[in-house]
């Protein structure tokens, strides 16, 4: 397969490592010295784009993998708001795109029992939960989009919580959690140098805590996840997540 990396930077090159151990061929890098390069003529001597690169810049990589009806795996996080529209242009369009804010194996796992565990946790509505997220201080976004995938999972299966919101802890936030309402779930957030991405999910009663918790050890898992993600998007139409490639069962 040749493929086109969108973003060069800690995942870009990552993902360049993994791709050709596996036989693929980069046919193009894009950052941010070569953005003249980001042509059709150049995006169409590949059979995929992978675009790990900054909330600002994705959706110009993906409307130009779009407008070369390339497929696009994406994994840039931070951009919310415009996925309906992209969805509707893959289905009216016929282009391809997979977004996955984490395509580590191991996470998507942990988003599968963490919608079950939520559910179960209805009847026991003397547990309060809440999210926490860890990530390294150069990341641009926060929360974290797998804390909001987490978060939006927890609240799509618990009834006891309507809507997320977020604290990026740093000196000064103190107090700051007291002010979350009942009915909302709290993502707090921490930037600790050299941290790839650890996500927590705590219920806490007066008894006792359960913790569920990932903690990813290098970022090699993401980006053999989105390598994974361009192979098995070959041949396909439209719009797709990480859930459809997964598609886990018991
Ligand atoms: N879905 C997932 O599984 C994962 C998602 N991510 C997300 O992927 C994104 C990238 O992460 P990461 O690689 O760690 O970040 P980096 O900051 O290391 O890399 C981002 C790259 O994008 C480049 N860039 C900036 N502007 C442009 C531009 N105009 N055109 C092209 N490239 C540009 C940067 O160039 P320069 O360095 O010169 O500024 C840099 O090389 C983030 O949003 C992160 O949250 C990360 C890991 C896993
Ligand atoms: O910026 C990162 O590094 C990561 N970003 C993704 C996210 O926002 O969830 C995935 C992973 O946690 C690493």
């Amino acid at each position: 397969m040749k493929i086109a990396i969108l973003g060069y930077g800690k995942m870009g090159k990552i993902i360049e490592k993994i791709a050709t151990d596996r036989k693929h061929e980069i046919v193009l890098k894009i950052d941010v010295t070569n953005q003249d390069e980001l042509t059709t003529e150049n995006l169409q001597k590949a059979d995929v784009a992978i675009e790990f690169s900054t909330p600002g810049t994705v959706l110009d990589h993906i409307d130009a993998c779009f407008k070369a009806k390339v497929p696009v795996i994406v994994g840039t996080t931070g951009w919310y708001g415009h996925l309906q529209r992209l969805k509707d242009e893959c289905e009216q369009n016929g282009t391809t795109m997979l977004y996955a804010s984490n395509f580590s194996v191991g996470v998507n796992i942990f988003f599968h029992i963490n919608k079950m565990l939520a559910k179960l946790m209805n009847n026991y509505p003397y547990y309060d939960v809440q999210v926490e997220e860890i990530h390294h201080t150069q990341k641009l976004d926060s929360p974290s989009g797998t804390a909001i995938t987490i978060a939006e999972g927890i609240v799509d299966e618990l009834d006891n919580k309507k809507e997320w919101v977020n604290i990026l802890s740093t000196d000064g936030t103190e107090g700051l959690a007291d002010t979350i309402k009942a009915d909302q779930l709290l993502i707090e957030s921490f930037r600790i140098e050299n941290v790839p991405g650890t996500h927590t999910v705590v219920y806490d009663s007066e008894v006792d805590s359960i913790e569920f918790k990932h903690t990813a050890h290098n970022r090699n898992g993401f980006a053999l996840g989105a390598v994974l993600a361009a192979e098995w998007v070959q041949g396909k139409k439209g719009f797709y997540s990480a859930k459809d490639m997964f598609n886990f069962s018991l």
